[in-house]
């Protein structure tokens, strides 16, 4: 059994797509960062917490964390994605997703304080897109999913995780 540390059903699913025999848990738990975190470090650090605390709580072997995030560059501001693959007594392992820049009016409200969830629900006239296709989906005109990005978030996770030849 491995332990995820959310409930969103397009990260379960994005798991369920590469553990395709393994049981998963998934778990409501803190990423101890902001809920909209604002930076590649502050999402890394949320998947890295969300692994920890869904693996400590689960009792397993094995947690894994996914978490979404935006990221201020010189070409604006990015959409980004990260995953993290906590084993025991072993060093965090990460990986990111692919990244598209996000709409300039998405700016102000971010950097006020207001969520990409929220935003990307209006500007797509929709509800709950963080929990199906997610803003890489509506900003791609559905060429490609939230659940397809992590997807190859977590291959990348257990696919470094495998060729580890030992943990400490
Ligand atoms: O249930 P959890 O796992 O918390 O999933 P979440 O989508 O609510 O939370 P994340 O921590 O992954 O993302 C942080 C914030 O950024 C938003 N977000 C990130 N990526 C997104 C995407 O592709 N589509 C919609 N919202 C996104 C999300 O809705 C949150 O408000």
């Amino acid at each position: 059994m491995i332990a995820l540390g959310t409930t969103n059903p397009a990260k379960i699913r994005a798991v369920q797509a590469v553990f395709t025999t393994t049981e998963i848990k998934a778990l409501s738990v803190s990423s101890e960062v902001s809920a909209q975190p604002f930076s590649d470090e502050e999402t890394v650090e949320g998947a890295i917490n969300r692994a920890r605390n869904a693996k400590v709580e689960a009792n397993v072997a094995i947690g894994i964390g996914l978490e979404g995030g935006v990221v201020e560059t010189d070409r604006g501001l990015l959409l980004c994605n990260w995953g993290a693959l906590l084993a025991s007594d072993c060093e965090p392992i990460v990986a990111g997703g692919l990244r598209i820049p996000l709409p300039e009016e998405f700016v102000a409200p971010l950097k006020s304080g207001r969520e990409l969830g929220e935003i990307i629900d209006e500007y797509a006239k929709k509800e709950n897109v963080r929990q199906n296709e997610g803003a890489i989906g509506i900003l791609t005109g559905g060429y490609i999913s939230r659940e397809q990005v992590f997807t190859d978030i977590v291959k990348a996770l257990i696919g470094q995780y495998k060729q580890l030849k030992s943990c400490r």
